[in-house]
């Protein structure tokens, strides 16, 4: 997506040869006109995938997939990291291996929302070593759900999580494929 790829050369920084910063317009300050802009294109990528609901995690995955959601028609249920007093019922839950954060946290879905009639499209900011997809992809396996795909903003596709989610099977679409970030530099796959 050239609008996203450009977005990157111009306000990411390289923190090291695997971290992209992207706080200026995805993860903290957000840039509502190019997330819309990414919900449109996830949702034209699925648009004859059958859709029923948006899976994402906390926190950043939320932006993009509330647009994906609005032009797809969906709901979009995020899997908590917190503990909540409104969280009353028997939970499905995974663990996941935060890439940023490097702490192990429970994520948790109500079986309220997502269920055995559910066909699912998963929707997070970044995909590194596929910690979040897989803990989401546990979930939906444990509501019986049906996986249509994964929508990705940013992968880095150096790292190991897209390598595994193609060796299960599952489409993945992503927006923007960073080959390398050695040297401070971008390159991008595709
Ligand atoms: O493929 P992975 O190795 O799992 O990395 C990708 C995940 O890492 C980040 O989440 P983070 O835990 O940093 O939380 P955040 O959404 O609150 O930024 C990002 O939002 C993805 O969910
Ligand atoms: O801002 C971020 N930059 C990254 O490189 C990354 N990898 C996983 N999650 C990430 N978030």
């Amino acid at each position: 997506m050239e609008a996203l790829h450009k977005k990157i050369r111009e306000e990411g920084i390289v923190l090291s040869d695997q971290v992209l910063k992207v706080d200026a317009f995805l993860n903290h300050q957000i840039d509502p006109l190019l997330m819309q802009q990414i919900g449109d294109e996830f949702a034209r990528r699925f648009a004859d995938a059958g859709i029923t609901k948006i899976v994402t995690i906390e926190a950043s995955g939320i932006a993009p997939a509330v647009m994906a959601g609005l032009r797809l028609g969906v709901p979009v249920i995020f899997a908590r990291k917190h503990q909540s007093l409104t969280l009353t019922e028997n939970l499905l839950v995974a663990s996941v291996y935060s890439f940023t954060k490097q702490t192990e946290s429970t994520v948790a879905i109500s079986p309220r929302h997502l269920n055995s009639s559910d066909t699912v499209l998963v929707i997070d900011d970044f995909l590194a070593n596929g910690k979040a997809s897989q803990a989401l992809i546990s979930i939906i396996n444990q509501a019986g759900a049906k996986l249509a795909g994964l929508g990705i903003v940013i992968e880095k596709s150096f790292q190991g999580g897209r390598a595994e989610l193609d060796a299960q099977g599952y489409r993945v679409e992503s927006l923007a494929r960073v080959q390398s970030l050695a040297n401070g530099v971008v390159t991008f796959l595709e």
